[in-house]
């Protein structure tokens, strides 16, 4: 038992503690002053490199092949991965340019270059890179370390790993060249063929009201986030949409703007040139996931209830070749036909699809296709509305605020019918901004309200959800 004479008082207690504070501050001070940084920092990564000594570590190798000679995609993955991290030691880093298939520069660590990562709240990963050379045979052998204290092994193998996996796939998605795949006939028969996708149409580019806009992406952005709702449903995890409106209203750059949205591929199938439902169904089944299929301009490109088996008839009539080349081969395909075809194929063997089909004229469609559930979207593309415009303006002349020609304009695009290619190619033809906007008022008031046969003007950009 103490008494309470040996017992310090609290006041003590306290004015020992402050001097105690006071000189260790004193002491980090003197260090800092005495001390320049780079010894400083030096000196707490001996202390650190002591400790971790101490510190049972495992390490985790990955080769560039497994052991089956295959590729190992944790290697490849953790090449991509670490390319977003930095240490402050990071010293020497691998750059190359790949011109067609990646955009930007592709990072990689050098030889013996080691990076630091952390992890659900603090674990701390260590990567290297190893490029050793062998003796024998001055063959190269290349693998990362990934070293860590052993007691997260299993939160390693289990979480981390597949983080690493799904970040490298994310990050290699969006540095990905889109690809535009269009029809080729060549003696092998008809196949796709794929170029680079560099449409530059995007959504901020687009001319379109801006509810309208943000209806159609948000409606993309809870496509691709719904995956499993699609499979607890049973559903196929598709979706179509079907944009119609006059020439020019930008159904095309559209199309464009949706894929670079969610960085998708472009599969265009021109129907005129597919002559058989064989070949569709190859086609078809040649598409990769994580893209959109289009079809373009449905009403005309071809004549589908019309395809009817004509046989020999047909083959010796060198007229009407393209009524020819969609009913020979003993085929008989409807609209519906194909879109039921559609449905059972991606239903059974794609993800992430997305199909488009546009027309200028949704009056003559036929009915299959725009009975509810068939598209999910119907979207009006209509001629160019005041807000329209001044995104036009701000894209092709610049200007951001408000110009003094703009209540006019406002007034006269109530009554005239002009597309946004029309805006878009008079704005072309000046760099003046001034004498772009007068002329265009110009060409506004000498135009006459036309009767178009497609679409009535109250109906500019309408979304229509079936
Ligand atoms: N809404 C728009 N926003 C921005 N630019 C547009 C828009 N509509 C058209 N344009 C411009 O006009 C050009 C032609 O447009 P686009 O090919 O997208 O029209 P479309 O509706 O597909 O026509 P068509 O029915 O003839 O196929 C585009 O390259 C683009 O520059
Ligand atoms: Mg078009």
């Amino acid at each position: 038992m103490f008494s309470t004479k040996e017992m310090p008082s609290p006041s003590s207690l306290f004015s020992a503690f402050a001097s105690i504070t006071a000189s260790v501050m004193f002491l980090q001070s003197m260090l800092h002053q005495i001390l320049p940084q780079q010894l400083r920092d030096y000196l707490i990564s001996v202390l650190q490199n002591l400790f971790k000594a101490h510190t049972p570590m495992l390490t985790f190798v990955f080769n560039e092949d497994n052991e089956l000679g295959g590729l190992n995609d944790i290697y490849y993955a953790a090449g991509v991965y670490l390319e977003t991290l930095r240490g402050p030691n990071t010293k020497r880093l691998n750059v190359s340019k790949s011109p067609k298939e990646v955009k930007g520069l592709i990072f990689r660590l050098e030889d013996g270059e080691t990076v630091t990562d952390l992890f659900d709240g603090g674990i701390e990963l260590h990567w290297t890179f190893v490029c050793s050379k062998s003796d024998k045979d001055s063959s190269e052998k290349r693998y990362y370390e990934l070293s860590f204290h052993n007691k997260y092994e299993d939160k390693v193998s289990n979480s981390y790993i597949p983080f690493v996996l799904d970040r490298a796939k994310a990050i290699g998605e969006e540095k990905r060249v889109l690809k535009m795949h269009t029809l080729n006939n060549s003696y092998k028969g008809i196949g796709w063929q794929s170029i680079n996708l560099d449409h530059p149409a995007t959504f901020e580019t687009l001319a379109m009201d801006l509810n309208k806009k943000d209806d159609i992406m948000n409606d993309l952005n809870r496509f691709v986030r719904r995956k499993e709702l699609y499979k607890k449903v049973g559903r196929a995890w598709k979706r179509g949409y079907l944009l119609y409106g006059p020439p020019g209203t930008g159904k095309s750059s559209l199309v464009a703007a949706m894929a670079n949205h969610l960085k998708f591929d472009i599969y265009d199938l021109q129907l005129a040139n597919v002559i058989r439902d064989s070949d569709l169904r190859r086609l078809l089944l040649a598409t990769g996931n994580r893209s959109v299929l289009v079809i373009e301009d449905i009403d005309c490109s071809v004549d589908l209830p019309d395809r009817i088996l004509q046989g020999e008839e047909e083959k010796k009539s060198d007229h009407h070749q393209n009524h020819d080349k969609n009913s020979i081969a003993g085929t008989f395909l409807t609209l519906s036909g194909l879109l039921n075809f559609i449905d059972g194929l991606w239903s059974s063997c794609g993800d992430e699809r997305i199909i488009i089909f546009t027309t200028n004229h949704k009056e003559r469609l036929d009915p299959a296709l725009l009975r509810p559930g068939r598209m999910d979207m119907h979207i009006h593309m209509g001629y160019c509305t005041y807000e329209a415009f001044k995104q036009l303006a701000s894209n092709y002349l610049e200007i951001s605020g408000d110009h003094h020609l703009y209540g006019e304009i406002q007034g006269l695009l109530e009554e005239a019918e002009v597309t946004p290619a029309q805006v878009a190619e008079e704005f072309l033809k000046y760099e003046n901004a001034d004498s772009a906007l007068e002329e265009f008022v110009k060409l506004l008031k000498g135009k006459k309200i036309k009767d178009d046969e497609c679409e009535v003007k109250t109906d500019e950009n309408t979304i229509v959800m079936v």
